[in-house]
Order: structure tokens, then C-alpha cells, then sequence
């Protein structure tokens, strides 16, 4: 009843006294909330689980819920009920009436969930998802237009062209040849590029940000089960590779000759390693929105998801000698970093995390084949809550255009010429997999992570290999950024200053 009272406060004596009846006839005409028994009037006094039954426990709001509509007129005194309701169309009073219910319901669901119990509802909604649209990324193009639409937009082509002290920063670079609409850039979209007026270029480039930037939408509730996240979330101990990883042997994925060349482990991470892990992560780790300007072209870019980075090279170079101080592993992830290499045999010494809120958030077509990491490296990638479609085609032979096939389509068509398209590929990384690039496989081909109507939030960590000070650079550039750093606090993304 306080709960009543609380919640109906404000709406005048009369109102106020007609929800206290609602609820008390409400509580004498259900079940009390053990939801298994039907008590008597009296066995329900004493029943342990009673103390919830009150207005905001789930049970008596499925009955107020659908007669919402009739609660006006019943709140209404019968001396005002006599007369015709003005005509309104929608009433503040039902607006404040409903929304004090709803809040209500949600306050006194988490109330009644444990810890667990609120991280395993959150993931399961999270997996829940709905299924792919197959036409998302086959324009033939190449890329959703809904992303960036362009092999060129990602923020690995700005880092490397932007005058920093990258490696790839030279004409002659994969990523210098992909930014200028070289050879490696194939697809229609690349060719538009080379063959177009600056001014129209600078046109077509603005509405790939207008398209970016209504996408990048800012932070908004997404998991509202994690309310009380504003406690310290404790670490996870990763330390015992056996108690943390599933020992399942990565599966090899050799296509094309070895140009597709993948390891790939379904549910590496335990199921109790890969929640406590990702419930760590987005409650203590502090999240970035990138924000930047693409070089020469002077276009503002938000990045349509959430990034951090940890590690450095092992030039041995002090910290003045880098843009902004590389951030060291927190010791959970360092002894992730120390699993993931027992597993792959590779070794690493920076991630990148990726942390996508929603459907909203993506990654469009790129190639991690910056000069820093070298020739044939090695990326691990973990994933962790929501499943998300992770796409991947093979890079058009230098100076072919041919159009990617579509996802849909089946991979691999033999003599893979113009008509036949090029191959694509698809997986649906899952809560806890590991899926390890290596040998050819960013220098051939492309990977993303489209947009999805609806998904729960999803985290992507990849370990990757920096040989020179420009890579941390470069990570920190557009992982970090100069701007906000977010936290996950009362269910929600927050701006959050300080800590790393
Ligand atoms: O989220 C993913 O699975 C991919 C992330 C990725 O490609 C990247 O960070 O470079
Ligand atoms: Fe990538």
C-alpha cells in the first residue's frame, strides 16, 4: 500500500483513496504472489512471499494492466463520473497513472531478482534476438547503405592517412591504396570514388555522414535489468585456463586455397566466465564514442558503437614518446590475453573492445591490414553477450571491379569471375566464441558487423599484435579519442569522467 501511495501521490485526496481501494480489492481477489498456491484469505497472511504482493509486484498488475483504459473513470469521484468526460485525446492523468504503474512493475521485478538471476534475464533477452535480414549487406555496391556504405569509411583509413606517425601513413600502404581508391579497394563503391568530380565525392561522402551520423544515436537505456549496476561489479578470475575455457579444440577453416584462413571455437568461454566477464566489462570498463574528422575530406565521423583499448608495443618506448599514454591491461583481461594465446599459439600485446548497445550499432566493411600489426597477422576475436552476424568477402583481385555476392547467396562459385560475384561469407558469433584471423585473410578479404532491427548488447574484444608505437597511437586515436567516456550506470550508458 506505501507503494500506492508513493506511486499516486500528487493526483488529490479522492484519486489517491480510489487506487488504495483498487489495490486492496485486487489483493483480496488474487493468489497471493508464491503464484503456485491459491491461498485462503488467511494462509495468505502468513505466506513469506506476501511482502511483495503489493500494487508493484507483477501479480496484481496483470490484472490492473489491461483495464488501464477503465482507471479514469474508476479514480474518478462518482459525483464527477456523472457527467460526459471531457473529450481529450490522450489524458496526462493516464499518461502519469500508467507510467507510475510501469515504473513500478520494472522497480519491483529487479527488486525481486538476484544478481544471477538479473544478468541471466538481461542475456537471454539479449540472445533472443531477432532473426538477420539476409539483404542487409547485398547491394551489389557492397556494404549497407545504412552503414557507412563504403570500404574506405572506417576509421582504420582515417588513422592511417592522417598524417600521425603511422607506418601506413605512405602512399604505397594497403591502407594509403585503400583510402585513395586503390587497387585493393575494389567494388563499385571504390570505383565511384575514382571516377567522380571532388565536389560530387565530397557530396556522396556527406551523406554517407548523414547516414552515419543518424545512426550513431546517443546513449540510451538498453538493459534496464542491470538498474543496480552502480555497485562494484567484482572481477572475474580467468586465471585457470580449464575452469574458463570450454578445452573444445579450435576447428580450422581453410577455404579458397588458404585464403580464408580461420580458427573458430564455439563457446570457448564458459557460460560463467562469459557473463561474470561481461558484466565486468560493461559496468567497470569506461566506453568511448569516437568522434572524429576524416582526414582531407574534413567530414565528422561518430563511430557507431563503443571502443576502448588496452596495451602497447614492445618497442620499450616511454610514455611521452606516444600521443596519449597507452592504458595497461587490467589484470583480468591480461590473463584473458594469456588464455586466448594458449589456445591460438599466436601471442598479443593490445585489444581493442567494441562494445555494440544495440541493433543500432555496427562496424562496416574494413581489413585490420595496417602496416603496424604486419604482414599475415594474427587477430583473435572473442565475443560475448548478444550473437551478432559477422560478415566477410573477399577483396576484388587488383584492379577488377566485381561486385561481392550476396550474403544469401552460396560462397565459393566456381571460377569466381565477374558474373559469379565475389565470395562472401557468414557466421553468427555467439556468447563466448573465439574466431581467430590469420595467414591471408586481412590481406584478401573484408569483414563487418551489420546493423540489426533489434539486438541486446553485444561485446567484441579482439587481440591483435602492434610492432611499433605508431599502432598504439593509432588504437588510442580511434578507440579512445579525446572525448567522453561512458559507463554503464542505472541501465544505461552515462557520461562518466576520469578512470580508464
Ligand atoms: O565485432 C566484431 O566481431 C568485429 C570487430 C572488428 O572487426 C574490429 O574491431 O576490427
Ligand atoms: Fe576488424
Amino acid at each position: 500500500m506505501r507503494n500506492v501511495a508513493a506511486r499516486v501521490r500528487g493526483l488529490g485526496p479522492a484519486r489517491e483513496a480510489a487506487a488504495r481501494r483498487v489495490t486492496r480489492l485486487v489483493l483480496r481477489s488474487v493468489a497471493c504472489c508464491c503464484s503456485t498456491s491459491r491461498h485462503t484469505h488467511r494462509q495468505r497472511a502468513t505466506c513469506p512471499s506476501r511482502r511483495t504482493a503489493s500494487l508493484a509486484s507483477p501479480w496484481p498488475l496483470a490484472v490492473l494492466v489491461p483495464a488501464m483504459s477503465d482507471l479514469r473513470a474508476f479514480f474518478t469521484p462518482p459525483r464527477e463520473r456523472a457527467q460526459p468526460p471531457p473529450r481529450r485525446s490522450a489524458s496526462p492523468l493516464d499518461a502519469r497513472i500508467q507510467e507510475a504503474l510501469r515504473r513500478s512493475r520494472e522497480e519491483a521485478r529487479v527488486a525481486a531478482l538476484s544478481d544471477d538471476e538479473a544478468l541471466r534475464e538481461a542475456l537471454a533477452a539479449s540472445l533472443a534476438e531477432a532473426q538477420p535480414d539476409p539483404e542487409e549487406l547485398g547491394g551489389a555496391a557492397g556494404g549497407s547503405k545504412a552503414e557507412r556504405g563504403t570500404a574506405s569509411g572506417d576509421w582504420k583509413d582515417c588513422g592511417e592517412a592522417s598524417g600521425r606517425r603511422t607506418d601506413d601513413n605512405k602512399p604505397g600502404s594497403a591502407a594509403g591504396r585503400r583510402l585513395s581508391g586503390g587497387a585493393l579497394d575494389g567494388g563499385a563503391d571504390s570505383k565511384r570514388r575514382r571516377t567522380e568530380p571532388a565536389a560530387q565525392r565530397t557530396a556522396v561522402a556527406e551523406t554517407e555522414l548523414k547516414q552515419e551520423s543518424s545512426s550513431a544515436k546517443p546513449a540510451k537505456p538498453i538493459a534496464p535489468l542491470f538498474a543496480r549496476s552502480s555497485l562494484p561489479v567484482p572481477a572475474p578470475d580467468l586465471t585457470s585456463a580449464v575452469a574458463s575455457t570450454s578445452q573444445t579444440p579450435l576447428e580450422v577453416i581453410d577455404r579458397f586455397d588458404g585464403s580464408l584462413d580461420l580458427l573458430y571455437c564455439k563457446g570457448w568461454l564458459t557460460p560463467i566466465a562469459r557473463q561474470a566477464l561481461f558484466a565486468w566489462m560493461t559496468a567497470e570498463l569506461r566506453w568511448h564514442r569516437v568522434i572524429y574528422t576524416r582526414p582531407g575530406t574534413g567530414i565528422t565521423i561518430r563511430t557507431p558503437r563503443y571502443t576502448t583499448t588496452y596495451g602497447r608495443d614492445e618497442t620499450g618506448a616511454p610514455d611521452v614518446a606516444y600521443q596519449q599514454p597507452p592504458v595497461a591491461f587490467p589484470p583480468c583481461l591480461d590473463d584473458l590475453r594469456r588464455l586466448v594465446e594458449a589456445a591460438t599459439g599466436a601471442r598479443f600485446n593490445t585489444m581493442i573492445c567494441n562494445l555494440y548497445a544495440d541493433g543500432n550499432d555496427s562496424i562496416s566493411y574494413h581489413s585490420d591490414d595496417e602496416a603496424f600489426l604486419g604482414p599475415n597477422c594474427t587477430i583473435a576475436s572473442l565475443s560475448l553477450g548478444a550473437a551478432r552476424d559477422f560478415f566477410m568477402r573477399r577483396k576484388a583481385p587488383a584492379g577488377v571491379d566485381i561486385a561481392p555476392a550476396r550474403p544469401d547467396q552460396k560462397s565459393g562459385t566456381k571460377g569466381s569471375g565477374p558474373a559469379a560475384g565475389r565470395p562472401t561469407e557468414r557466421w553468427r558469433l555467439g556468447d563466448g566464441d573465439l574466431l581467430v584471423m590469420r595467414g591471408r585473410t586481412q590481406s584478401e578479404w573484408e569483414h563487418a558487423v551489420p546493423k540489426r532491427a533489434s539486438a541486446g548488447p553485444r561485446i567484441n574484444i579482439t587481440f591483435r599484435r602492434v610492432n611499433c608505437v605508431a599502432g598504439v597511437n593509432n588504437f588510442m586515436r580511434y578507440s579512445r579519442g579525446d572525448g567522453p567516456g561512458y559507463r554503464w550506470r542505472g541501465g544505461r550508458l552515462v557520461e562518466a569522467p576520469g578512470g580508464q
